[in-house]
């Protein structure tokens, strides 16, 4: 059953993100009627028509919807909110932006009692297979939560924590982990071309072996160890292989990376205020 609201939002920022998660609304059914964007780049505008949705530079003229998504990037959303404040009221405001607190956004948007949800989407939204943070503040009310999940359940799935610091660790694993998984990719397949294949053939072999992988470990009961010791034949080759990356500390150059994403998060919301 849909509700309503969401048949009713408002997408500040039409760039990379909102453009996913768009894709993952538009694709579960919704009508593109649903939605507007407010986005000042013809490249953002342009983009959006292919999927039927309004984009105008400025809030639409009587629009007042259910829902505001704010889609910008953190260090612009203080100027957005300050000039949108006025047309913010009452309403459901969803944030993605990494780093930007509650309390930035009620205070920017001059309403200390906002109903605000602050959720941490990932990319793979545009093809349903996202995975979405999402945390309430207490003046959420039931309708916010469901209208929330359904958004975010249409882009993939969805975790709820509670409290703030919990979206920036979100951020540091699933919001940006889609950058690391890029990056390993980009290597495995530089790799496939030094071993001699064409890049459309090391591209191939390089993304089923990552959606193989992703797919059996989400299937399996087994956990990621036990997984990869299935793979791993005692003096074998892949022996081989896992002995290089742990003699050059592949293990602990991904979990920096995650705190240093981690502490980046914290970061711009220290700054942002
Ligand atoms: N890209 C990603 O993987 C993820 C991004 N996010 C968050 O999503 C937000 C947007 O990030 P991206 O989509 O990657 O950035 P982006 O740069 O692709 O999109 C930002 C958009 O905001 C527009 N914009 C600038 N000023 C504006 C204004 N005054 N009013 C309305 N729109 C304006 C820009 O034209 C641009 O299209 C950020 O806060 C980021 O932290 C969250 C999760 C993942
Ligand atoms: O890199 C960023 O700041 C945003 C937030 C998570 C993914 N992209």
């Amino acid at each position: 059953m849909q509700n309503r609201a969401i048949q009713n939002t408002l997408f500040i920022g039409g760039g990379n993100m909102a453009y996913a998660i768009l894709g993952g609304l538009v694709r579960s059914g919704l009508p593109a009627s649903s939605f507007h964007v407010i986005d000042p780049s013809p490249e953002s505008a342009a983009k959006m028509a292919e999927m039927n949705l309004r984009c105008t530079v400025d809030w639409p003229e009587d629009f007042k919807p259910d829902v505001v998504v704010l889609a910008v990037k953190p260090q612009m959303m203080q100027s957005v909110l300050n000039q949108q404040a006025g047309h913010l009221k009452q309403v459901l405001l969803i944030s993605i932006a990494a780093g930007v607190s509650v309390a930035q956004i009620q205070l920017w948007s001059a309403q200390s009692d906002a109903r605000v949800v602050r959720c941490m989407p990932n990319t793979p939204a545009l093809v349903a297979q996202g995975i979405s943070g999402l945390y309430f503040t207490a003046n959420c009310n039931d309708a916010d939560h469901t209208t929330s999940h359904q958004i975010f359940n249409s882009c993939g799935e969805v975790v709820v924590v509670n409290t703030e610091d919990e979206i920036n660790a979100v951020t540091a694993i699933s919001g940006s982990g889609p950058g690391y998984v890029f990056f390993l990719m980009e290597a495995l397949a530089q790799a496939a071309q030094n071993l001699g294949f064409s890049e459309a053939q090391a591209n191939l072999l390089v993304n089923q072996t990552f959606l193989g992988a992703a797919t059996l470990a989400k299937q399996s009961d087994d956990s990621f160890a036990t997984l990869r010791e299935k793979v791993t034949s005692k003096g074998g080759t892949t022996f081989a292989g896992l002995e290089q990356l742990r003699a050059l500390g592949v293990s602990s150059a991904i979990q920096g990376a995650a705190q240093a994403a981690f502490d980046r998060a914290v970061e711009l919301q220290k700054n942002a205020g």
